[in-house]
């Protein structure tokens, strides 16, 4: 089985460069389907398995994608399907975000309800009350959703029960080519929704207001291709902030936005770790014994559920008791089981965690339950005394470059592991022609297998 290995009490130093946003990319790259001429170019797209799930996507709806050194550019002129295929829906989340540039673009969606993290039970309500607003007729049955807006969506007034982040991208890219305006509120505020209304008046739309409760989207008759660079991904710089914490280290987090991480750091500070922040990045010490803080996580700008296991991890090595509280997924405390094999003091008792610092941490093995958790696993395993194997990393992949070659440059002691059966499955994908020579409109996967098989040569 592929697993990443690490051994505890290495101190974390140096400088790691942060990624694009898997949160911003996944809705642009979604996004890019509403331009009717002209290529789009986006830079900074991290390589994450995401990623190309959602090119794979894109391409299957008749977009032409190329990918080369971190930069996307795809065209869309025309929609060859409404039709999304269901296994590669069913792998993410952020693949049904297609369902509103469908419905603008042709009128037409059929597609599967989505995979993604399982954290929850995930509902997609919201999303279909805002299509419905704006004129669709949707039916469901058997798993799958089909849509037609026979006359052309028209802007419509939407309450969003929950500040939900996909529903708001959904419903803002439905909007940007409907007739009329369209008010969203109780809007998510999250950077990404700002990213993506970012791009897509680039493409010459005409979004106003996101980043607050209220989001005004007047439809366009048109919108065309757009350059655009992805924002940095905050959930990755938190988690190097954490790894960095969790080992007394010195880190300098190349290209993180101090203020897409405010809540993190206010937490991080709290707590007794020094963090700084420049025009280039946050720097963070840590040395002294850390305090215990309670967290609640919460919507933008409250603290990140996609951060609440790495800093579960960190307040395991504190002095004292911290009480950490979910509110935004209902079944997302998979990792305190994994934490327990590794000698964490950790109760559960509905939506909080009551965690008890300071109880040294042992290596063992462990599984990742979804990609935080599967991130949160090598932070402990940074600090346990001994070796931890983490399992799982199909989750970890779909979300972050390179994890175990960022965390080596920093100094740690973590090696992947190939399984023979995952090398040889590489190989032949490898061995196989070029995907762009049998779908000259199809991702060029080949550049990319060369750029995943490089590993660390500390390995
Ligand atoms: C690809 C992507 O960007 N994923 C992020 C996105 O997921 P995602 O967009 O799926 O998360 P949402 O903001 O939609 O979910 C927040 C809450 O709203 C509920 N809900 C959501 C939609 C709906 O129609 N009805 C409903 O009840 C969910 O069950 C959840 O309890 O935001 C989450 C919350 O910040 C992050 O953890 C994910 O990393
Ligand atoms: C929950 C997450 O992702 P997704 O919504 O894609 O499942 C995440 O990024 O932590």
């Amino acid at each position: 089985m592929t697993k990443i290995i690490v051994r505890g009490g290495r101190r974390l130093s140096g400088t790691v460069r942060v990624s694009g946003a898997k949160n911003a990319v996944l809705p642009i790259l979604a996004a890019s389907l509403l331009a009717t001429e002209g290529d789009s170019v986006i830079s900074d797209v991290p390589l994450l398995d995401d990623v190309m799930t959602i090119q794979q996507v894109l391409a299957s709806l008749g977009a032409g994608i190329t990918y080369n050194n971190e930069t996307m550019r795809i065209s869309a002129p025309i929609i060859t399907s409404h039709d999304a295929p269901y296994e590669l829906i069913r792998k993410m989340r952020a693949s049904f975000l297609v369902m509103g540039p469908l419905l603008a673009r042709i009128g037409k969606v059929r597609i599967s309800l989505p995979g993604g993290c399982a954290i929850g039970t995930r509902p997609i309500d919201q999303h279909l009350k805002g299509f419905e607003a704006m004129g669709a007729q949707i039916q469901l049955g058997h798993g799958f959703i089909e849509a037609i807006a026979a006359e052309g969506l028209k802007g419509a007034k939407i309450y969003l029960d929950v500040a939900s982040v996909g529903a708001t991208e959904n419903i803002m890219m439905a909007a940007a080519l409907a007739s009329g305006t369209t008010t969203i509120e109780n809007a998510a505020k999250e950077p990404e929704i700002v990213d993506l209304a970012n791009y897509i008046n680039a493409m010459g739309g005409k979004v106003r207001g996101a980043g607050t409760g209220i989001i005004r989207i007047e439809g366009v008759e048109r919108l065309t291709g757009a350059r655009h660079n992805i924002i940095p991904d905050r959930v990755e710089a938190g988690t190097y902030m954490i790894a960095a914490a969790i080992t007394g280290g010195d880190v300098f987090i190349e290209g993180a936005i101090a203020d897409h991480l405010t809540p993190v750091i206010s937490k991080l500070q709290e707590m007794g770790v020094d963090v700084v922040d420049n025009d280039n990045g946050i720097h963070v010490r840590a040395g002294k014994q850390l305090k215990a803080v309670d967290v609640k996580t919460l919507p933008h700008p409250g603290f990140p559920t996609d951060m609440q296991s790495q800093m579960m991890a960190l307040l395991l090595t504190t002095e004292g008791t911290s009480v950490v509280t979910e509110t935004v997924f209902e079944n997302r405390f998979m990792h305190v089981e994994e934490f327990q094999k590794m000698n964490a003091h950790i109760t559960v008792d509905g939506r909080s965690a009551i965690v008890t610092g300071g109880v040294p941490l042992t290596g063992a093995k462990v599984c990742a339950s979804d990609l935080r958790a599967g991130a949160a696993l090598i932070c402990a395993g940074l600090r346990a005394d001994g070796e931890t194997e983490v399992t799982g990393l199909h989750h970890i992949d779909r979300g972050y470059v390179d994890i175990t070659g960022k965390l080596a440059s920093l100094g740690a002691d973590i090696v992947r592991v190939e399984s023979a059966q995952a090398k040889h499955a590489e190989e032949a994908v490898v061995a196989k022609p070029s995907k762009a020579e049998k779908e000259p409109a199809a991702y060029d996967r080949e550049k990319d297998v060369a750029v995943l098989k490089v590993q660390p040569t500390w390995a």
